[in-house]
């Protein structure tokens, strides 16, 4: 057998020799858990990639699922084989899994520190929505999703150990509309298949109902009463509000809400049971109702202290400062509670940066109060924790990643540079003309779940 034709062309970017073949049986070779160069189509650069899945389209030619090695997982994308270089493909290792080359690898430092604790985030879930109007079977989708997982008793359905399926690794919905906006996913979410199948989800912004086309949307709003989430309005200012919705009492809404979330948060498990969470959401007010721009969830008793267990703000909405009032807002909370608080490991890479900044600016505005208050005097680490809700080891670490944790003399002090100061007092000064969250503004009294007595059966 002769060797197909190959043409050599130098790749004066990279140095690497890119062989064009001539003969489409060379992306036979290319399989799932190969590795190679890829052209990525935002960057307009080759990257290290491997292949998650291939398919072949109605002309014959395949198409490349592929994740970008260090990157977040919402750059993942189909690409078509002219952007494959062949040579530069590594086959999966032999005797090993498909797919192994992920991983060994190292994809996310803020992953790792939720592996050491443990646990994995967590996201009730279930799309139990009816969509029999829509002759739509959602429990399909779910026994889909996860053959072979079979539900615990308590309802909950962890999809530990299905996390990493290569279905579950391919964004499996094109585009949803939401209100004013057309958004494309970032991640899988289990939406019933015979919607993931369309170009389009259309969700209802107020209940949160998925329907699989415009007209369904048009009828479901003329039939839907809300104009704004479910629960109590717990905090109303210059058009923003809280709405607390308890995930026992309105599951079907907690449901479509975290189902909506799973589309742009990475590394769920995912829970039939949306009963032990509170949701709080977000929202902008019209003439129209008050539309939802974010929101997190919190656990009604966690023993680890996390107020937060999942947040989000919806694209069209981010990078706006959506983000550091829903984390105020958890603090505040947090006060009201006389509690101190952390969000749930593992953090997203945005939530992260989110946090960071949070805790900076919050610790920093902090020890300048203190230094007015009590001038000459010492502040410790338990005084900030206690006077901004922020949990001990999040305090110590935002000061030993602002390089202001020092050891000195046996024992470890806070020490603030003139340079450094003067930056923080400049931008504590800018971020006042950022939206805040107006603590009397928030009429909120904390339940106690943990308290009512427990019904003992024999
Ligand atoms: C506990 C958990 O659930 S962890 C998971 C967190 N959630 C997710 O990852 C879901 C998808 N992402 C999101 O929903 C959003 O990106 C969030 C919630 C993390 C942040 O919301 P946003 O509204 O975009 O945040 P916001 O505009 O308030 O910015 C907060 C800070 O993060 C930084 N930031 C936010 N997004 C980005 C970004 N894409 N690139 C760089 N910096 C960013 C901002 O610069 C800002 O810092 P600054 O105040 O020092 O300038």
């Amino acid at each position: 057998m002769t060797e197909p034709k190959k043409e050599i062309i130098e790749d004066e970017n990279h140095g690497i020799s890119k062989k064009i073949p001539t003969d489409p049986r060379q992306y036979e070779k290319v399989t799932e858990g190969c590795r190679l160069l890829v052209m990525m189509a935002s960057q307009e650069e080759e990257r290290w990639a491997e292949v998650i899945s291939r398919c072949r389209a109605a002309n014959g030619s395949i198409k490349f699922y592929v994740h970008y090695i260090d990157c977040n997982r919402r750059l993942d994308e189909w690409v078509q084989s002219d952007r494959l270089n062949l040579a530069s493909c590594e086959l999966p290792k032999k005797g090993g899994k498909k797919g192994a080359h992920l991983r060994e690898e190292n994809r996310d430092s803020n992953e790792n520190e939720g592996k050491k604790s443990g646990r994995k985030r967590k996201i009730p879930l279930l799309p139990m929505d009816d969509l029999k109007a829509e002759s739509v079977d959602p429990l399909q989708a779910i026994s889909t999703m996860t053959s072979g997982s079979t539900p615990s008793l308590r309802g909950s359905m962890s999809m530990v150990g299905h996390s990493e399926d290569a279905m579950t690794r391919i964004r499996n919905v094109e585009c949803i509309e939401l209100g004013r906006s057309r958004i494309q996913p970032w991640y899988f979410a289990p939406y019933p298949q015979q919607l993931t199948s369309l170009d389009c989800i259309y969700i209802c912004e107020f209940c949160l109902k998925y329907l699989k086309s415009k007209t369904c949307l048009k009828r479901h709003m003329e039939k839907c009463a809300m104009c704004h989430p479910p629960g109590n309005q717990i905090y109303s200012h210059d058009k923003l509000s809280f709405f607390e919705i308890d995930g026992r009492k309105n599951k079907s809404y907690a449901q479509n809400l975290c189902l909506l979330a799973k589309l742009f948060l990475d590394h769920k498990t995912l829970y039939y049971d949306t009963d032990p969470f509170l949701f709080y959401v977000l929202t902008e007010e019209d003439e129209k109702g008050h539309h939802i721009v974010g929101y997190f969830s919190k656990e009604k008793e966690s023993a680890e202290e996390y107020n937060v267990a999942c947040i989000l703000v919806l694209p069209p909405f981010q990078k706006k400062g959506y983000g550091s009032l829903l984390i105020e807002f958890s603090y505040e909370l947090s006060k009201i509670e006389q509690k101190t608080g952390s969000p749930e490991k593992p953090l997203s890479d945005l939530g992260l940066l989110s946090y960071r900044s949070y805790w900076s600016m919050a610790i920093m505005k902090e020890l300048f109060a203190f230094k007015r208050r009590h001038p000459g005097e010492d502040i410790t680490v338990q005084d900030i924790s206690q006077s901004t809700s922020i949990k001990r080891e999040d305090v110590v670490s935002t000061l030993q990643q602002l390089d202001l944790y020092k050891y000195y003399k046996g024992s470890y002090i806070i020490v603030i540079s003139d340079e450094k100061r003067q930056v923080y007092e400049k931008r504590i000064e800018a971020a006042k003309k950022k939206t805040r969250i107006n603590p009397a503004a928030l009429q909120w009294r904390p339940k106690e779940y943990g308290k009512k007595r427990a019904q003992i059966m024999f």
